[in-house]
């Protein structure tokens, strides 16, 4: 992977993420996390190379395949991307509600949810008004609410204290219990010492595996 004329950022890599994994993804910043995570949402193409994504070659995906790659796909993005004018509720419900599905069949799981991140007290609160944390805390539940197949999360604990960071990564290691593939960037030795994973380590544009 390179950006434009740039350096390459990413090179030489071969990995895979099996079904119902549970893996960290670190490295030193600029190490290429975030650029990795971007690969395999779609949201980037390689310069060169081959990904396959739940069995599909990327290159050869058509456009019209994305909406339904990406709807098995959770992701949390380091810079949350909330919809400012939703509620957090709203923004948490937004992936049922393209779904298609009823609000009868899914609030009840939305403020559970929301309750189960410390967010009880904000579901009707709008994103700027939240704190980081709190943000952090609505993209989490946004992602894991239509239990993704495959849960990519960019520094998840990154704006929440270490109590917070732990129990948050308990909801990741249930998520993964209950059958999702997850892949959790971060920079957090602490929070990697806290549950024994297959580590990706990217370094200098090279990937190291731990299993
Ligand atoms: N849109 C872009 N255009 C040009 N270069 C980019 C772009 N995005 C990232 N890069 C470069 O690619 C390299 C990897 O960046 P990336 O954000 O993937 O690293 P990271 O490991 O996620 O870093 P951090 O931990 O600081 O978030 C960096 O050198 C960065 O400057």
């Amino acid at each position: 992977m390179r950006y434009g004329l740039g350096p390459e950022v990413l090179r030489d890599l071969t990995f895979s993420v099996e079904p119902n994994s549970f893996q960290f993804l670190t490295g030193p910043s600029g190490a290429g996390k975030t650029s990795l995570l971007r690969l395999l949402y779609l949201a980037l193409k390689p310069t060169r190379g081959l990904i396959s994504v739940f069995g599909r070659d990327v290159a050869t995906m058509p456009r019209s395949a994305l909406p339904d790659v990406r709807r098995r796909i959770g992701i949390v993005f380091q810079d949350f991307r909330l919809l400012d004018h939703m509620t957090t509720y709203e923004n948490v419900a937004l992936p049922l509600r393209v779904m298609g599905r009823e609000e009868a069949s899914y609030r009840a799981e939305v403020v559970e949810l929301l309750r189960w991140v410390g967010l009880g007290e904000r579901i009707d609160a709008y994103p700027p008004v939240l704190s980081g944390g709190e943000k952090q805390r609505a993209a989490i539940a946004r992602a894991l609410i239509g239990r993704p197949e495959l849960l990519l999360a960019d520094e998840p604990t990154g704006n929440v204290d270490p109590q917070l960071a732990r129990r948050l990564l308990r909801l990741f290691v249930e998520l993964h219990r209950s059958g999702t593939a997850v892949v959790i960037a971060t920079h957090d030795i602490g929070l990697m010492d806290l549950y024994d994973a297959r580590r990706l380590v990217l370094s200098e544009g090279r990937l190291y595996l731990y299993d």
